[in-house]
């Protein structure tokens, strides 16, 4: 970090700060670390400054624009949506809390209707904590911040029964947990449930109250046909053991249902609903496997399918050595896969296809240190 002197503007110690709180909030959002950590400047604000800012950053939203933005987007809700949206919000205001899950398959308008709560607390001045399970989620909730840096989780989830969340009584995030009128936590079918069980009992301890997670209203998200705790070298039955549903908690949980997907219904594509119905069976588990070798077969209309990886890219990636200057052709379309090895190698045939030096740019939710 540079202190300039020009001839009229100089850089203030607090301008310095200032621009270091945002580059510290960008790094509290991407890997939950403080610059400190990182082998960056650390901040001159005292403790009670970083007490306060921790606290303020959940109430520096602009009320008047967020009640603005909440009315006319209330009466688009569709019926189920309208149903989760006057549910969580009466709850919020008899202050009665509890567990609840909103089971939403991709495209069914779950980040529209978390994204109103969000607003409509908030209009009202009120504290409303939004976490995701990962770090590119966390980025598309308002405010959004991954589950383990805003809620202090363990590191040693995996080793001790019963983890707590690592946070002082007197810290910001203590005082958060007290105050928050709602923990919403996207992606939370990849959470491991001892983390929900740690926030549990974490925040039963603030609060002194001895109710499920101490009286407070926690909204989860998420979709259970994908994405599962990941556990490095485990197995499927690690992970199912690993999972919410298998929490002692999850008997408490009380669950909306999103169905209708609004991507589908907005564009009125009837080939888009068809995908959207398949996907949906095949996540629901209702495609049968063949017994002698564990496997489905994808319906026959679902996608086009290749026979080797080279057609594959051919098919998704013609000519690529003149067309990756189109930024708009080159944007509307990706190979995705399930392992980090076929990822890896099919970027190298691809980038072998293209002339000129080779640059590396970070995802947003990753950290070179
Ligand atoms: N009631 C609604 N009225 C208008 N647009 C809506 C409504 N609900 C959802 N949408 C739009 O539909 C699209 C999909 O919604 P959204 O991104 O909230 O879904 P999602 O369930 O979070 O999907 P994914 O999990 O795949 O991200 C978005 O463009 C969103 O703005």
């Amino acid at each position: 970090m540079v202190r300039r002197k020009t001839d009229n503007f100089t850089i203030t110690e607090e301008m310095r700060n200032e621009a270091l709180i945002q580059i510290e909030d960008i790094c509290m959002l991407m890997c939950g670390s403080l610059l400190a950590t990182l082998g960056m400047p650390a901040l001159s604000s005292s403790m009670h400054d970083a007490f306060n800012r921790e606290f303020q950053r959940e109430h520096h939203f602009d009320q008047p624009n967020l009640a603005e933005r909440v009315r006319p987007n209330v009466p688009l809700l569709n019926a189920e949506q309208k149903n989760v949206y006057d549910s969580i919000m009466k709850v919020v205001c008899d202050e009665t809390g509890g567990l609840y899950f909103l089971d939403a398959p991709g495209g069914t308008g779950k980040t529209f209707v978390i994204s109103l709560i969000l607003a409509t607390i908030r209009s009202r001045s009120q504290i409303a904590v939004a976490v995701a399970s990962s770090g590119i989620a966390a980025t598309l909730l308002e405010g959004g911040r991954t589950a383990h840096s805003a809620l202090k989780l363990p590191m040693n989830l995996l080793t001790v029964d019963q983890p707590t969340c690592t946070m002082n009584k007197n810290s910001a995030t203590a005082k958060l947990m007290r105050e928050c009128k709602i923990i919403i936590w996207d992606e939370c079918t990849m959470a491991h449930k001892r983390a929900l069980e740690a926030v549990d009992q974490t925040i039963k301890d603030l609060r002194g109250d001895s109710k499920l997670f101490g009286g407070a209203l926690i909204l989860l998200s998420g979709d259970f046909r994908q994405t599962l705790p990941v556990i490095p070298k485990s197995t499927a039955a690690d992970e199912v053991i690993a999972c919410l549903k298998s929490s002692s908690l999850w008997r408490y949980v009380k669950k909306f249902k999103l169905s209708t997907n609004m991507r589908v219904a907005l564009q009125n594509d009837p080939s888009a609903a068809e995908f959207s119905r398949q996907l949906l069976a095949l996540g629901n588990g209702e495609i049968p496997v063949d017994v002698s070798t564990g496997l489905i077969s994808f319906p026959a209309n679902f996608c086009e399918f290749t026979s080797s990886k080279e057609e594959l890219i051919t098919k998704v990636f013609p000519d690529i050595a003149q067309n990756y200057k189109n930024l708009d052709w080159i944007s509307e379309r990706a190979i995705l896969a399930a392992k980090n090895n076929d990822v890896d190698s099919l970027n190298f045939v691809i980038q072998s296809q293209i002339a000129g030096e080779l640059h590396s740019y970070k995802s947003v939710d990753s950290v070179a240190y």
